[in-house]
């Protein structure tokens, strides 16, 4: 595999008013206008919301009914034999035949792509190598666990050395190992080999460890898309923890002039209005509340766990619906899909 940066001015994706309707019935995507910029990306949203077909508009694998895109600056619905030269696929479901060899399959796949047959032999080995799948690759992939098999699904897409990979629920079945492992190649694909990758998830977690920006979307329509750095932006909110005693705290913060709000073990205080009596001049608001806060906590003597400017979360881009927000999954928030 060649080192290379990511190909730095060309746009990956841009859609202009992209819509998708099946049988004039389900609207899968509606009126989606992004620009996805080289790098990682992640394509966030809970099940149903319309990843999968925009990944499979992308390859020039479904029309849209509406509205236009481009990938690599060419049009899939005229050009999909050359996006799909440039672009690598990794599917969500299992699609592998399981009496062939990893070797076998993913040679295969490269002949499909047009390369030669010698170098399909020796590019298969390589991206195999790769994903940790060298020692195992003559053995058939029918024996093998859900992890290699997501291996080999991720080799298969990289084998023709695309400059762009659509990646569909990657971690799709892993446990917590596989799935760190995953995405630790993911990570790996992007940075060390500058290939920019579109990674299609519900798990937030997963994402947010991983991409540098985040397309968001909900029931077909653009939620956000931006720099993960500028979604989880700090908020003029501490958050104060303290191990016990933290009633007493919240009453003692309030006397000295700072409302709190309490969210389970945490107290929420707003920094100090710049303005306010408290805040002498060539002080910060920022600096007055941490040190008031850090006087109540010393006066009380309660043990500190901690006080840190809160940030944002990309899980408040989505509807609130608590049902449809899991923390159970290991992997960090999950959006669970309305179906
Ligand atoms: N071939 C199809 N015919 C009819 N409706 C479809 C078809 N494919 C998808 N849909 C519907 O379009 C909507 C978007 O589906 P899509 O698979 O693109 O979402 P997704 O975000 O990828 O979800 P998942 O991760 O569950 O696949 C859903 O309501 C889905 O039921």
């Amino acid at each position: 595999m060649c080192l290379r940066p990511y190909p730095g001015t060309v746009t990956l994706i841009a859609t202009q008013s992209l819509t998708k309707t099946y049988g004039n019935r389900v609207t899968a995507l509606s009126d989606l206008t992004v620009t996805v910029e080289p790098g990682i990306v992640g394509l966030v949203g809970a099940n149903g919301a319309g990843k999968s077909t925009f990944i499979k508009i992308m390859l020039g694998l479904l029309e849209p009914t509406g509205g236009e895109a481009r990938v690599l600056g060419l049009d899939p619905t005229v050009d999909g034999h050359q996006v799909r030269a440039r672009v690598g696929y990794m599917p969500e479901h299992d699609c592998l035949p399981p009496d062939l060899s990893a070797a076998e399959f993913v040679t295969h796949m490269g002949r499909m792509s047009g390369l030669p047959k010698t170098t399909a032999r020796e590019r298969a080995s390589e991206t195999l190598r790769h994903v940790g799948l060298y020692e195992e690759r003559y053995r058939q992939v029918g024996g093998y666990s859900t992890g290699m098999k997501q291996r080999v699904k991720l080799a298969q897409a990289l084998v023709h050395d695309p400059d762009l990979l659509l990646l569909d629920e990657p971690t799709n079945g892993l446990d917590p190992a596989g799935r760190d492992a995953m995405l630790g190649l993911i990570e790996r694909i992007g940075t060390e080999f500058g290939i920019s990758v579109l990674v299609c998830s519900h798990l937030l977690g997963e994402v947010e460890r991983i991409c540098d920006a985040l397309v968001a979307i909900e029931g077909g329509r653009l939620l956000r898309s931006a720099q993960l750095s500028d979604m989880t932006a700090v908020t003029e909110v501490l958050s104060v923890e303290v191990s016990e005693g933290t009633d007493e705290l919240a009453a003692r913060l309030a006397a000295v002039g700072l409302p709190v709000r309490r969210d389970n073990r945490l107290l929420l205080v707003p920094v100090l209005d710049p303005d306010s009596a408290g805040v002498g001049a060539g002080d910060s608001a920022l600096d007055k509340t941490y040190d008031l806060i850090l006087a109540a906590v010393a006066e009380l003597d309660l043990p500190l766990h901690r006080l840190d400017q809160r940030r944002h979360r990309v899980v408040e881009l989505f509807a609130t619906d608590p049902a449809r927000v899991s923390e159970s999954t290991g992997a960090g928030t999950a959006l669970e899909g309305a179906r």
